[in-house]
């Protein structure tokens, strides 16, 4: 579970957002709206410990955090396949056993995301939803409980983003992994989000996912 309460957070004079007030539970799938500069990338990287908190508490497991950025393009001529990169956050070992135990999480992580198929694939040469799996399936080392996904679907196909969705979900259901989706898409907050905290007015409250609607959305200024 993560528990949130009164957090603040300044950057110098400004204030990002102040007394928010929220409880994640297992297993819950929360998307994070709100207009741009809201503070919802600032929020993770609090939550993931990568940014300092000013005032309040936070009560979370940091070890147990996955994390899947933005799509961004990767040059054709990336010397990795998608199997090499799955596995680039592993630590190097030499004890055999530790290897053993790798190569195994590694095979179940891309059955689990389904890239098994095509994990000898250069990453340059996939699609950009096989490139968001491959970093989907990199998140998943290291079993988190907690996976956030940084506005995961953007710049992907309808269909594409649907299809990592679904992945997403599988995954939700399945193993009981809490998913937060930072997302400035309705349709899919819509289809897919169980819960949904919406940043206004420097703070947050939470929403029924039914009563989301565009203009909640919408750029700032
Ligand atoms: N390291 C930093 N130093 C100073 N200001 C920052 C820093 N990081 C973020 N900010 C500011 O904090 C505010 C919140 O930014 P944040 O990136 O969290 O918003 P966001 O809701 O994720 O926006 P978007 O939807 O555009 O990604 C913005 O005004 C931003 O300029």
């Amino acid at each position: 579970m993560i528990e949130v309460k009164n957090l603040t957070k300044r950057f110098g004079k400004q204030l990002v957002f102040e007394n928010l007030n929220f409880k994640i539970n297992d297993g819950d799938f929360i998307s994070l709206i709100g207009p741009n500069g809201s503070g919802k990338t600032t929020l993770v990287k609090i939550m993931m410990g990568l940014e300092k908190k000013t005032s309040g508490e936070l009560k979370i497991d940091k070890q147990t955090i996955g994390y899947v950025p933005q799509f961004r393009n990767i040059d054709l001529d990336y010397p990795l396949d998608i199997e090499q990169f799955v596995r680039l956050n592993l630590k190097f070992t030499l004890s055999p056993k530790k290897r053993c135990e790798d190569n195994e999480q590694i095979k179940t992580i891309l059955e689990k995301t389904k890239l098994t198929e095509i994990k000898k694939r250069p990453l340059g040469l996939a699609s950009g939803g096989e490139k968001q799996k491959a970093y989907l399936a990199q998140s998943l080392l290291n079993d988190p409980r907690i996976l956030i996904l940084d506005e995961s679907t953007a710049s992907l196909d309808v269909e594409v983003k649907m299809q990592l969705m679904d992945l997403v979900k599988e995954l939700n259901e399945k193993y009981n992994l809490t998913v937060i989706f930072i997302t400035h898409d309705y349709e899919l907050t819509k289809k897919y989000t169980s819960r949904a905290l919406f940043f206004k007015n420097k703070t947050i409250e939470e929403v029924n996912v039914s009563d989301v609607s565009e203009d909640m959305f919408e750029m700032r200024g």
